[in-house]
């Protein structure tokens, strides 16, 4: 699905940045958002500005390479948005958020994040029931973005997942549209708040 206009969208980027912002997912100028519009171009936050404090001037236009077209420097992790467009044609928007929550949970897994008899799964695309195990791939950190993507491509291909967490950095979940990428991003964010606080029961028993 795609946004009818750039300024719909940068709208919309504006108000999840508040969202996420107020719940403590965008601290200290981190996260990004991005949607497609319909001319093949891409809304995508400009790198730096406070998430929280965004205006229609922190959001721009990028081409399906990353490369600019309004003079302003777009995310530095833009090439991991382009990557999830490139793949997936009815993606419509990428959010990524930075929670301690998911991000305290991608440093204490050692593999992979399963998720499995949670009500809140049916939240994602296509999952209709609890007993679905849903599995969040974690990937290593790097500043090379390549590297990050280069980790997640493998974990994309047949029946994808619905996010990824990079280890110690954060959150990457998408959608048909921003308002299913919210979904997406709120019901994992929530999921790991959950599995964090269950794990520290478990310890504690
Ligand atoms: C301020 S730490 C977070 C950044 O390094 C990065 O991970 C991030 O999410 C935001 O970068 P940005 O270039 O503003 O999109
Ligand atoms: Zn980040």
């Amino acid at each position: 699905m795609v946004a009818s206009t750039f300024e719909t969208a940068a709208d919309a980027i504006v108000a999840v940045g508040r969202a996420f912002d107020v719940r403590g997912w965008a601290p200290a100028t981190s996260g990004n958002y991005s949607v497609r519009l319909e001319d093949g171009s891409f809304a995508v936050t400009v790198s730096g500005w406070h998430k929280g404090r965004l205006t229609r001037d922190g959001v721009m236009r990028v081409d399906a390479r990353g490369a600019s077209l309004d003079g302003k420097r777009p995310s530095a992790e833009t090439a991991l948005h382009l990557s999830l467009y490139r793949r997936f044609p009815e993606v419509g928007a990428v959010l990524h958020s930075h929670s301690p929550q998911a991000v305290a949970l991608s440093r204490v897994l050692r593999d992979d994040w399963t998720i499995r008899g949670h009500e809140l799964g049916k939240a994602f695309p296509g999952v209709t029931t609890h007993l679905a195990e849903i599995i969040v791939p974690v990937v290593e950190n790097s500043q090379d973005m390549g590297d990050i993507d280069a980790a997640i491509a493998s974990r994309l291909a047949g029946l994808p997942p619905p996010a990824y967490l990079i280890r110690g950095h954060g959150l990457y979940g998408w959608g048909a549209d921003i308002a299913e990428a919210e979904r997406v991003i709120e019901a994992t964010e929530w999921l790991a708040a959950c599995e964090v606080a269950e794990r520290s029961m478990r310890r504690d028993a």
